[in-house]
């Protein structure tokens, strides 16, 4: 448990009846119940659990600190997780709520206990949801009262990393389709509880999103993005974003040789797509009230991007998957059945599965030096990652100048590795990419933030193999442990389609592709011709990429999410929290 530090107050106060001592400090608001004689339970177990409390209780759960003297008597609540502080108001005489439970407080604590106020802060569920829990304190004297409910929102506004105003950008049909009722229902209400305003834009075309912040959006009022949508979502946002950064920095964003400037403003996913595996990646679920609450309390979890570029020309960028052959074919193929909605990915993913093309061509790419970590660790990217702190650190120290000699003189000492061959799946993933489909993800010791992505090489290998392969993203077991099967942490790398290794302009590119579509159309009305098509597409965290030749750099840290990495959870979380029985 934290320490609290300093204490700005102190004063007995009253939640449901019993007399607590409640103390304020910069970073701890605690209510421990007095107990005039505490009963030691001799058989209550260490780690003792109140059993009898199943349902949440609104007012008595914070963090308990539970021992063996006593049940649940004392709890603590950082400052920096504290949602907001209300009065309780005062009308005709009485007190009335929202709920109109102001009545039954003053009920229950006797006409003494006049004044009230009510302090909303961030409870910890299961598998990492937060939720706004409230406890209401009461007390005699008014002054005291209001004492509190201003040094608390003292405490709250000196805390600069809160957001104040965000904009807001809904696409109303990602995943089910529900993103805008998510949005008003599950969200809006609680940044107004927060005092956060907002800016709301309802995408009206694809790209609305990327273009409105390329262009018009006026950046200097907000203190952060908010995304209401999926990973293509997501996509959208972080290239109109930055975009306007390079160009408000004189960066060229074009050239796959530029140092980017980092993007000032943080986002937030409140996740409404098909996979949302960025936000899962980084917050643990997918629920919009735990991301909610993330932007509310101002977290920031800097995120790795990768560049994309053909023949020097940008394509993209992308921060989870990029993904040649299997997951390229599933999304080419996913796209024509939208309207199935998310289960479009396992229709797609199983037919692709059957299909079994694999492709040939050429990987190149620059192994990350002097990081620390590999892809086959058994530890996680997690909440104040040492990994990420130590490579980001790294990767700052060198300036763009050394960067770029180090890129180039690497590929004249030959540091570049190249493989040639055929295969089923080729995959970049820059974060785990843990998603509901696979809680551990594509790449599971991937990190969010340390400047490199995990090249996974999948080679040509029987179905049964390959099945293997995709069923233990599904368990304990390790999926690169295969023999056709190698993963490489890179911080950039090429790939040459086969049959455009000697040609790779546009032009020729696109007339393969068509003659490629004219193939897979033969292919599919004759499965068991056995002729496999020459390219594969590339799934760009969810977007299909219209070149197959491409140049990936990965550019740490340059961007940043409400955020702060998956939570380690603690032992006994789930028993000790009483909203989680
Ligand atoms: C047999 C079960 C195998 C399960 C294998 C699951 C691996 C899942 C890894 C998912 C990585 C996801 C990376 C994220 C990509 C997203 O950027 C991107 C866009 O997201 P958005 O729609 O929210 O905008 N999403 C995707 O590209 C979706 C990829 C989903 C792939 C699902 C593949 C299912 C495979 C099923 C094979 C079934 C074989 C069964 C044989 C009996
Ligand atoms: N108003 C809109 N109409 C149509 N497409 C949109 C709109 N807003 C955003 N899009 C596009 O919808 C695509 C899918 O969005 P996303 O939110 O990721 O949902 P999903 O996870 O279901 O794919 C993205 O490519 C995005 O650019
Ligand atoms: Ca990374």
């Amino acid at each position: 448990m934290e320490r609290p530090g300093r204490l700005l107050l102190q004063s007995e106060l009253r939640v449901r009846n019993a007399a607590y001592d409640v103390s304020l400090s910069r970073s701890l608001l605690i209510w421990k119940r007095r107990t005039s004689s505490p009963v030691y339970h001799p058989f209550r177990p260490r780690f003792c659990v109140p059993l009898f409390r199943r349902r949440p209780d609104p007012v008595l759960h914070g963090s308990p600190v539970l021992n063996c003297w006593s049940v649940c008597v004392c709890h603590s609540v950082p400052v920096s997780e504290i949602i907001s502080v209300r009065e309780e108001e005062e009308e005709n005489g009485s007190r009335q709520r929202d709920d109109g439970s102001w009545k039954k407080i003053r009920e229950r604590e006797g006409k003494d206990c006049r004044q009230a106020f009510t302090v909303l802060y961030v409870e910890r569920c299961r598998q990492h949801r937060w939720r706004c829990a409230e406890v209401t304190f009461t007390c005699s004297d008014e002054a005291v009262c209001q004492h509190w409910v201003s040094s608390i929102r003292e405490q709250l506004a000196s805390n600069t990393s809160r957001p104040k105003h965000l904009l807001v950008y809904i696409n109303p049909y990602g995943g089910k389709r529900q993103g805008k009722r998510i949005y008003e229902q599950k969200v809006a209400p609680l940044f107004t509880q927060a005092g956060i305003s907002t800016s709301v834009i309802v995408t009206e075309y694809a790209n609305h999103a990327r273009d409105h912040l390329k262009m018009e959006a006026e950046l200097k009022k907000f203190d952060g993005v908010v995304c209401v949508g999926g990973d293509g979502m997501f996509s959208e946002i972080i290239h109109g974003l930055i975009w306007r950064t390079q160009i408000d920095c004189g960066v060229d964003p074009n050239s796959p040789e530029e140092a980017l400037s980092p993007c000032s403003l943080r986002i937030g996913i409140i996740p409404a797509g098909s996979t949302d595996c960025i936000c899962f990646a980084s917050v643990g679920t997918n629920d919009p009230v735990t991301s909610a609450l993330h932007i509310i309390v101002g977290d920031s979890q800097p995120l790795d991007v990768c560049s994309v570029h053909h023949n020097n020309m940008f394509l993209r960028y992308s921060v989870s998957l990029l993904g040649y052959g299997f997951y390229g074919d599933v999304l080419s193929d996913s796209e024509r059945k939208r309207w199935m909605g998310p289960a479009r990915y396992d229709f797609s993913g199983l037919k692709m599965f059957l299909t079994h093309h694999y492709y040939e061509g050429t990987v190149s790419y620059l192994p990350a030096k002097g990081i620390i970590g590999t892809p086959r660790d058994a530890t996680r990217c997690r909440s104040g990652c040492v990994i990420c702190q130590h490579n980001g650190q790294l990767n700052s120290e060198r300036s763009e100048k050394y960067e770029m000699d180090e890129a180039s003189d690497s590929e004249s000492s030959g540091e570049w590795r190249t493989i040639r061959g055929k295969f089923l799946a080729i995959n970049a993933a820059s974060m785990s990419c843990a998603c509901p489909r696979s809680p551990k993800g594509l790449s599971p010791a991937a990190h969010l933030a340390d400047g490199t992505t995990d090249l996974i090489l999948v080679r040509k290998c029987s179905r049964f193999n390959f099945l293997r392969h995709l069923l233990r993203h599904t368990s304990k077991d390790d999926q690169f442990d295969l023999t056709f099967i190698e993963v490489h942490r890179v911080r950039r790398f090429r790939f040459m389609p086969r049959h455009c290794q000697s040609d790779s302009d546009l032009e020729l590119d696109l007339h393969e592709n068509s003659k490629r579509q004219i193939f897979s159309q033969i292919c599919k009305d004759h499965p068991a011709c056995g002729c496999a098509p020459a390219y594969s597409s590339w799934n760009c965290d969810g977007e299909i990429l219209t070149h197959t030749g491409i140049d990936v750099r990965v550019h740490g840290q340059l961007i940043k999410l409400f955020a702060r990495g998956i939570e380690e959870l603690p032992v006994f979380e789930d028993l000790s929290n009483p909203c989680a029985i």
